[in-house]
């Protein structure tokens, strides 16, 4: 048996952290010879909902579940962690974007960046959930200045699959039949899902689909998903949020499938022309828990024009959170 990981999760007596807890115990996050040290992050008022999750994670008398910390205090919550997952935070409401919830959230990831800083591991992987995930991620990495900023990305993985999930439905054919779709830029409204470099079942999607459905049918339905899910259910995703954040990590960890890739939030190298520093989903293949961003694809006008848009919305929230690095 393996010796045990320590896996952080914010917000854990929350939505999300309740659909995700059980599953990195069962095993689906890192693997079912992995065992794991949960260490569960909530604000002090939900320490209380956070004692019943734990009595629950008991109850299930998982195998791979060797122990859990369940504190208010980031510096007790990343102590010698291995993965963080970012997930507390408030989510938006009907009628909102994901930006105005930087004011409320921001203010949230200086802090945890500097206790990541001073107490995880140094080659934590970390995953930002909370929204706008992006520049959220971007203040947690400004906040490290000791952690490599290839620690720290944010989910882009839930549009990815919603993407595969569309397309799939389209074409008739099973998610498993899509390969190389992309996630680019900003998990908002300005994300650019990009099918010119995707496959079904062998066969590019480009010559499968008309550029009216992509244009005006399967870009705006995956960029605005997330709103459509909360017009439904009167609450934000949580089971599919967290089913992308285990999916995010276990490819991380574990690498991506020969052939295929995947798109990660990630700090900009400069890589397709977009600015440096900013978190911009990327496609990225996996190996040995490192990523590495997909070079040499050929970026046609439709595309520049969007990547460059969505580039640009980041380059804004930037902006308007430079306060709040913590030093
Ligand atoms: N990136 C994505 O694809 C994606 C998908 C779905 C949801 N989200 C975002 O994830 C976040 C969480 O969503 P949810 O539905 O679980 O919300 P929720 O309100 O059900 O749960 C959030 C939890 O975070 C806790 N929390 C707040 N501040 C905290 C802090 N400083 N430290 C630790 N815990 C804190 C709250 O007490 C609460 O229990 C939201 O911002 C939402 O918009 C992102
Ligand atoms: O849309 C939201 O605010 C929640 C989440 O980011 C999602 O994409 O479902």
């Amino acid at each position: 048996m393996k010796a045990p990981v320590r896996v952080a999760v914010t917000g854990a007596a929350g939505q999300i952290g309740y659909a995700l807890l059980f599953r990195i115990a069962a095993g689906d996050m890192l693997g079912k010879d992995q065992p794991v040290i949960l260490h569960l992050l909530e604000i002090t008022p939900a320490l209380d909902a956070l004692k019943g999750v734990v009595m629950e994670l008991n109850d299930c008398a998982f195998p791979l579940l060797a122990d859990v910390v369940a504190t208010d205090d980031a510096n007790v919550a990343f102590k010698d962690v291995d993965y963080a997952l970012l997930v507390g935070a408030r989510p938006r409401g009907a009628g909102m974007e994901r930006k105005d919830l930087l004011e409320a959230n921001g203010k949230i990831f200086g802090p945890q960046g500097k206790a990541l800083n001073d107490h995880a591991k140094r080659d934590v992987k970390v995953l930002v959930v909370g929204n706008p995930a992006n520049t959220n991620a971007l203040i947690a990495q400004q906040s490290a200045p000791d952690l490599d900023p290839k620690c720290f990305t944010a989910m882009v993985r839930l549009d990815h699959n919603r993407a595969m999930s569309q397309l799939a439905e389209k074409t008739g054919k099973h998610n498993t039949d899509i390969k190389k779709m992309i996630i680019w830029g900003n998990h908002s409204s300005t994300q650019y899902p990009d099918i010119h470099h995707a496959t079904v079942d062998g066969t590019a999607a480009t010559d499968l689909v008309d550029q009216a459905w992509y244009e005006s049918d399967f870009i705006p339905t995956v960029q605005q998903r997330g709103a459509a899910i909360i017009k439904a259910r009167g609450a934000s995703s949580a089971a599919s949020a967290a089913s992308a954040a285990i999916d995010h990590m276990r490819s991380w960890a574990l690498g991506t499938d020969e052939g295929n890739w995947v798109s990660m939030g990630i700090p900009s190298d400069g890589s397709y022309g977009i600015e440096p520093g900013v978190i911009y989903g990327y496609p990225v293949t996996c190996k040995d828990g490192k990523y590495a961003i997909v070079q040499g694809l050929e970026i046609n006008d439709f595309s520049r024009a969007r990547m460059d848009a969505t580039e640009q919305e980041l380059r804004e929230e930037r902006s308007a959170v430079e306060g709040l690095f913590a030093k």
